[in-house]
Parts: structure tokens; C-alpha cells; sequence
């Protein structure tokens, strides 16, 4: 077992007072003898934009199911305004946490409008109606994402970076204090991730919101975001960027025979040889 220090224990306790969610050596994966990360103790406070990061299967999907809850940890805790997650019903779960995964095609035949009510879905009556409340919040939303203009567009007849806006508003439209996403610029061009990632920057400032959401938009992250998860060889640690490019944590995270960070720029570039 890992054993914190006096001045660990008082850091971890100070952030954990203030977040709205905080993990304690939480182990997740598929497999106990098999876990993907372990020893995890993350703290996500309020109206931060936060990026999940790591190679292609360290486990930054995984990590995100399981604070949403969909995928049980494999041990420790998890903690959401001081609740621990296994004692949540799923209706007070989903007014805490949404979530947007990448591939949510059997959406697709809904009206934009139609895909956005359903973020309401966790406070509509038996018959699904939405009230005036409801109907308030999803306005907000659209108005938030600035998606006007596609109302009354079918979620088929939108481009990916339109569709990722119109899930982003379904996320807001659930108004929780938590929003997580996993990989919301995948399939956009070099300009429209950085317009997402501004928006939701924007939409965690202006809301209070914590957004975490993993990508594979390094650069951009360290750029926009507040706080980096980083998941390397089964440990994660969380901290500013500046912090994990000052320790050289980025350095070490790719084999560096054709890309290196560099500390100068703040950003992978490819390496002349
Ligand atoms: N449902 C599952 N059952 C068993 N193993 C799984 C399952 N989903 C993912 N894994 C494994 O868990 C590990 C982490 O996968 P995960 O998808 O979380 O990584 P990731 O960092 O999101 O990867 P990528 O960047 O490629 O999307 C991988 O080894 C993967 O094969």
C-alpha cells in the first residue's frame, strides 16, 4: 500500500475539500489481475477545463467510463459532492455527471432539438414531457454552443463539428456540474478543434462547470486547458501544465525516435534525423 506523507495527506485533503468529484486509489480496468491504472487520486474542482492524456490505450476511455460510472472500478473510491458513486441512484448520478461518448450514431435520426431534450431525460416525468423548465434549460443550451441556426436540422444532415457542438449542448441542456467527454474534436479539422475546445474552455468559465474530456490534442491541451490527467504505464497524475512540462513528464511519454517535446514551444514537434 502507498503510504502519503503529513504534507501529501494535507495537500490531497485541501484539494479534495473543494472538488465536486475526487477519486482515493481508485484501480480501474476489465480484469482485477489485470488493471489498467492503479492508485488513482484525482480531484476535479468546479469551472475547470481538464484533458485526459496518453498513448493510444493507456486508458483514458476507461478511466472517463468509470468516474461516469458505467464501468465499476476495479478498487478504491470515488466520491461526487462528498457522495461515494455506489451509493447514488442512477437519476441523482445522471443531475451530477453527463457524459458524451464518441460514437453516438443511433442519435443521428433525431432533430437537433429532439437530441437535446433528451439531456433532459434525468428530471422528466413518467411521460417524458418536458416542462417549461426543461424547456428553459434547453433553450440555454443552444443558445450557449451558439447552434441557433440548426434547430430544426436533422442530426444526419450535420457536419462532425456541428455534431459535436449539438452533444456538447445536450450535455449543457443536462445541467450538471460535470460534464465529461471523450474525444469531442475527433474527425475535425485543425481549426475546428481549437473552436471546440475554446467553447467548452468558455462554457467552463461562464457556467462553473468542470469539463474533462479525453484527447489526443496535446498541444492544444496544454495551450487551453487548466489541469492535465496524464496516464502513462498504468500511473496517473494530475497537475497544471506547466507543472508536468517543468517535471518532463511530456518527455518521456513517445518512444523519441520521430517526435520530442520541446520545452521552448510548449509543444510536440517532429524530430530532424
Ligand atoms: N470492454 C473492454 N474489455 C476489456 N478490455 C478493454 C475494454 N475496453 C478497452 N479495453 C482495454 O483497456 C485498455 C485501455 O483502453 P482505453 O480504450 O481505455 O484506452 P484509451 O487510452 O482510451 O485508448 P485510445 O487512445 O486508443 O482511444 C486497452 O488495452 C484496451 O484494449
Amino acid at each position: 500500500m502507498v503510504a502519503f506523507t503529513k504534507k501529501e495527506n494535507a495537500i490531497l485533503s485541501m484539494k479534495t475539500s473543494k472538488a465536486i468529484l475526487h477519486t482515493e486509489k481508485l484501480q480501474i480496468g476489465y480484469e482485477a489481475k489485470n488493471p489498467i491504472a492503479s492508485d488513482i487520486s484525482i480531484a476535479i474542482p468546479a469551472a475547470k477545463l481538464i484533458a485526459i492524456i496518453g498513448v493510444n490505450g493507456a486508458g483514458k476511455s476507461t478511466l472517463l467510463k468509470s468516474i461516469a460510472g458505467i464501468q465499476p472500478a476495479l478498487k478504491g473510491s470515488l466520491h461526487i459532492e462528498n457522495k461515494r458513486i455506489e451509493n447514488l441512484q442512477k437519476n441523482e448520478l445522471a443531475e451530477l455527471i453527463s457524459l458524451v461518448l464518441t460514437q453516438q450514431n443511433q442519435s443521428k435520426n433525431l432533430s437537433v432539438i429532439e437530441l437535446i431534450s433528451l439531456g433532459r431525460h434525468p428530471y422528466t416525468n413518467w411521460l417524458g414531457v418536458n416542462t417549461r423548465q426543461d424547456k428553459i434549460h434547453i433553450a440555454k443550451a443552444i443558445q450557449q454552443v451558439g447552434i441557433e441556426k440548426l434547430k430544426a436540422k436533422k442530426c444526419n444532415e450535420l457536419s462532425d463539428g456541428q455534431l459535436q457542438k449539438v452533444m456538447i449542448a445536450r450535455a449543457l441542456a443536462q445541467n450538471t456540474p460535470v460534464i465529461l467527454m471523450d474525444e469531442p474534436t475527433s474527425h475535425l479539422d485543425m481549426y475546428h478543434k481549437a473552436q471546440v475546445l475554446h467553447l467548452l474552455k468558455n462554457i467552463s468559465l461562464n457556467t462553473q462547470k468542470s469539463i474533462v474530456f479525453a484527447t489526443h490534442e496535446i498541444n492544444l491541451a496544454l495551450q487551453l486547458c487548466d489541469e492535465i490527467i496524464l496516464i502513462n504505464d498504468g500511473k496517473v497524475q494530475q497537475n497544471k501544465p506547466e507543472v508536468l512540462i517543468e517535471k518532463g513528464v511530456l518527455s518521456n511519454l513517445f518512444p523519441k525516435d520521430l517526435i520530442h517535446f520541446d520545452i521552448q514551444s510548449k509543444s510536440f514537434k517532429i524530430s530532424n534525423n
